[in-house]
């Protein structure tokens, strides 16, 4: 176990005015269906977002069976790296997983996995073929990883990837990924279509 960060803190361009993570999808915002996937693999929730979100965001989550802290930004629109170091920052465990707000199929055997996989490095990052590393579903020795995000920020990086070079993480395959959840874990929804089609699958 170890703490679940959530990630919402960007403006949700591609779905339109309305915020995509307090968003309905099929009767529940989108966020708080992310959260329940986490609920029993991990023991205390993170909400990083900006200032202006946490109303609506403390809302979707009455009632959460966990502990929850709402870790706002303290400069908005840094990117997804900048909010996993905010994130983090306010993790109480050692390891915690890092999801995106956007992916509601988040598996939560996948998660306990790459919690337990990520223990004797500083970080368990999956990867699907040959695509991109799935950094914002991944677990993380906290404070290892908001380090390196806080160097990375520094030098001007804007790409997840770059804070994994000063880090020991392990690449957890397709395969391995397989044993444990169907790939649409890893799907974040972004357009209203996507929503749609995503309602009809949880419908
Ligand atoms: N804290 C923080 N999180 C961000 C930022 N940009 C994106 N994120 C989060 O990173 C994850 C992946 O981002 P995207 O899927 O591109 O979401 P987005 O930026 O809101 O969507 P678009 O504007 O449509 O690209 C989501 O959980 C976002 O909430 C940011 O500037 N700050």
């Amino acid at each position: 176990m170890g703490d679940g960060i959530v990630l919402a803190g960007g403006r949700s361009t591609r779905f339109g005015s309305e915020d995509k993570a307090t968003a309905d999808l099929a009767g529940t915002p989108m966020i708080r269906r992310v959260g329940d996937r986490l609920a029993d693999t991990t023991d205390r929730l993170v909400v990083n977002c900006r200032a202006d979100q946490t109303a609506a965001i403390e809302r979707a989550f009455e009632g959460y069976p966990n502990p929850i802290e709402i870790a706002e930004d303290p400069d908005p629109d840094e990117g997804p790296m900048a909010g996993i170091r905010t994130g983090l920052r306010a993790a109480e465990s050692e390891y915690a997983f890092v999801a995106a707000c956007d992916m509601p199929f988040v598996e939560p055997e996948l998660v306990e996995h790459l919690l337990s996989r990520a223990r004797s490095y500083d970080a368990a990052v999956p990867r699907i073929g040959d695509g991109w590393f799935q950094t914002t579903h991944a677990a993380y020795r906290a404070d290892a990883m908001a380090d390196a995000c806080e160097r990375a920020l520094a030098a001007g990086e804007r790409k997840v990837i770059a804070p994994l070079e000063h880090l020991d993480y392990v690449v957890v395959d397709e395969a391995e990924v397989r044993e444990h959840a169907p790939l649409d874990t890893f799907e974040n929804l972004n357009t209203r279509e996507e929503f749609e089609e995503a309602v009809r699958r949880l419908g």
